[in-house]
């Protein structure tokens, strides 16, 4: 039997030339990922991200560019994941999911562990 992938929007947040990357607990596996979650039903990409841009960190955000979008096939499940530039528009970021947060240069991406899923996000990073 086949299942779909679940459908996750990740959001690039920049702040100059700095990219905000988060740190799932360790009971997670401690992994970077980019701050997002599930798309859930009735819901657009750009409005789930920001949604869980606020329930995750307490910040407006306005989304923009697409970015890109991986299929990964984790052993339990798969995930397409999607990604997209985002602006703060108001708020003071606060961790309510994750264990960290980084403000890190592109050439410091390589310095993360990050999910596998996200791998060729930030791969498209440090080429841009
Ligand atoms: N948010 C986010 N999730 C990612 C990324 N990469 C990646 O593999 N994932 C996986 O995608 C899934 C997203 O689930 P989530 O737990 O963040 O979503 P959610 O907040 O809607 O979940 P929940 O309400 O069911 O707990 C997780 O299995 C997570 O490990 C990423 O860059 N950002």
């Amino acid at each position: 039997m086949t299942t779909s992938p679940i459908l996750v929007v990740a959001g690039v947040l920049t702040d100059g030339d700095s990219i905000l990357i988060t740190q799932r607990f360790d009971h997670e596996g401690g992994l970077w990922e980019f701050p997002g979650g599930k798309v859930e039903h009735g819901e657009t990409e750009p409005e789930a991200l920001a949604r869980e841009l606020l329930e995750e960190l307490s910040i407006k955000v306005e989304v923009g560019e697409y970015l890109t979008e991986t299929l990964h096939h984790y052993p339990t499940k798969s995930i397409l994941l999607k990604s997209y530039r985002c602006k703060l528009v108001e708020g003071e970021l606060t961790l309510h999911c994750h264990q960290a947060k980084a403000w890190v240069s592109q050439s410091e991406l390589e310095d993360y562990i990050f999910s596998d899923a996200d791998k060729p996000l930030v791969a498209l990073l440090k080429s841009k």
